[in-house]
């Protein structure tokens, strides 16, 4: 599934037109009977339905709607919130066939009219603003948009909640809060944000005949799901052994953080790694080797000085490294000689993160790939900006980090956003809030490293591994667990119903 911005939509639209040869009116017709189509399905016809349309063509599918539902003999009214010159083109025609078949079209133009008329309503389709609006929403329509958030029925929103902008980074002025929402072909950015999901209520997308090449050629986003994770996720060789399933390091666990290596060595294991070194220190041996014992163990003096030629030669027989779970946010050579001096995939994470930040403009120079996994608190120092900044804009500061730097980021959050150096995106959705809790970040890096060293594309590699591990969260809650209880080494159990699935 797409996910798309205002402008890319627009785009996508015009492709459909000129080279799919689909009148925009078809369109408007097929998005207008289909929302109806889901709203017949969902509700009875008892209801008495309210459609509040605006001037742009979301108000144009607000009429399309209209004419369907009265056909299935609901009992719908249309109130129109803008004057009448204001509606043109393929509205103006919908709006034309509303008026041949019925005579329910009110004029309602200011917020205390439309609250008197709404009162006897038990439902309010929103078709007021869609992808077009911009800028903070102008009277009178912001007064009734406020009215229509305060009144306690059942709120539909087409498109998008009205208000509501389509792309990420703009703070929310206004906005319908819905109960439900139909999206007009695919979901827009705001879908995924933090504090823009919630006005969505539950959301679908309905389908209006737009050809999928013109989602190839104008979006390079996409929301993964299962089955991309079963046509991406590498089978299993028979003949395979130890080696050929991927030899991993492990680097992390200070003194007073063994657990996060712990977690990291035990979720690479259970992903499928062959192999799994945990570089750490002396001290923490006898705890973290008998907590994972299919583990190999190499040890270092401390967690941040340069690698000796020992370390180095023994390294280079890995696959692939993941640095950073618990060790510390003192200054580290020990990072840089891993990204100057090794030449493998390497998964920064937790500290390391606050390690790599001085090296950023420097020291990047590394062939094999880098893939960075912070959480928003990570990212807001990464690039010196605030969390709530972070939440707003999720898809685009990911996007602008991974093109500067050319790094592969997996940006966690409730949808975490993972996005290539050529700015290609995936949005992972799988997961619950049980997930909010310590070690569940080294768990993931864990997963990731195993599903670096055994895919050949990167991008499939890393939404492959959050699917799983989200995943594995949606399970465990479903059977065995709550979301108050769960804890990371649940996760890492959990995997197994997972790979079930996937066989
Ligand atoms: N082929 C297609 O394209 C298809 C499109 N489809 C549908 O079209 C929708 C997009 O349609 P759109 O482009 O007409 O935009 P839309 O949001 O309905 O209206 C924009 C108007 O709103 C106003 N306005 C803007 N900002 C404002 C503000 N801050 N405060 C107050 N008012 C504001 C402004 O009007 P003005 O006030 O200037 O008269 C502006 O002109 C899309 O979401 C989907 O539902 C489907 O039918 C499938 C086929
Ligand atoms: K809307």
């Amino acid at each position: 599934m797409y996910i798309v911005t205002a402008e890319e939509m627009y785009e996508i639209d015009r492709y459909a037109i000129e080279k799919g040869g689909i009148e925009g009116k078809v369109l408007m017709e097929n998005a207008g009977s289909q929302v109806a189509q889901q709203i017949i399905q969902a509700y009875n016809t008892n209801r008495k339905l309210a459609i509040v349309v605006g001037s742009g063509n979301n108000g144009g599918d607000g009429f399309v709607i209209a004419r369907y539902l009265a056909e299935y003999g609901y009992n719908v009214t249309v109130f129109q919130l803008v004057a009448d010159h204001k509606i043109k083109g393929d509205a103006a025609f919908y709006k034309q066939l509303w008026l041949n078949t019925s005579d329910k079209l009110a004029h309602v133009t200011d917020s205390h009219q439309l609250k008197q008329r709404l009162v006897d309503f038990d439902m309010v389709i929103d078709a007021i603003l869609g992808i077009g609006v911009s800028g903070a929403i102008r009277e009178p329509i912001r007064s009734m948009i406020d009215v229509i958030n305060h009144l306690p029925i059942t709120k539909i929103s087409v498109d998008i909640p009205s208000g509501l902008p389509a792309n990420d980074g703009i703070e929310v002025d206004l906005a319908i809060q819905a109960d439900q929402t139909y999206i007009i072909e695919a979901p827009k950015e705001t879908v995924f944000c933090e504090d823009t999901s919630i006005y969505y209520g539950e959301w679908e997308t309905v389908k209006i005949g737009v050809p999928q090449a013109a989602y190839f050629e104008h979006t390079s986003r996409q929301r993964w799901c299962k089955k991309n994770v079963r046509a991406t996720f590498p089978k299993r060789n028979k003949y395979a052994h130890k080696g050929t399933n991927g030899r991993g390091l492990v680097i992390g666990g200070q003194l007073t953080m063994p657990g996060a290596i712990v977690l990291a060595a035990r979720a690479a294991l259970r992903s499928g790694a062959g192999l799994i070194t945990v570089a750490t220190v002396k001290e923490n041996l006898p705890i973290v080797s008998s907590s994972c014992i299919e583990a190999t163990y190499h040890l270092l003096p401390n967690l941040t000085d340069r690698l000796t030629d020992r370390d180095l030669e023994a390294f280079e027989q890995i696959d692939a490294i993941a640095v950073g779970m618990g060790v510390g946010r003192d200054e580290s050579q020990l990072l840089s000689d891993l990204i100057e001096k090794l030449d493998k995939p390497l998964l920064i994470d937790a500290d390391s993160l606050y390690q790599l930040k001085p090296l950023l403009e420097t020291q990047l120079q590394h062939e094999a790939p880098i893939v960075i996994t912070p959480h928003y608190g990570e990212m807001a120092m990464l690039t010196d900006t605030t969390v709530p900044k972070v939440k707003r804009s999720p898809f685009s500061i990911s996007r602008q980090f991974a093109e500067k730097y050319q790094v592969y980021v997996v940006l966690k959050g409730r949808h975490t956003v993972i996005t290539a150096p050529n700015g290609e995106q995936i949005i992972s959705d799988q997961g619950n809030a049980g997930l909010a809790k310590g070690g569940t970040g080294d768990v993931l890096s864990g997963i990731l490293l195993t599903m670096i060293m055994q895919h050949k594309e990167l991008l499939p590699a890393l939404a492959n591994g959050c699917y799983l591990h989200g995943k594995s969260a949606d399970y465990l809650v479903e059977t065995d667990h709550t979301e108050m209880d769960l804890l990371a080494t649940d996760v890492i159990e959990g995997l197994s119903q997972v790979f079930r699935t996937l066989s």
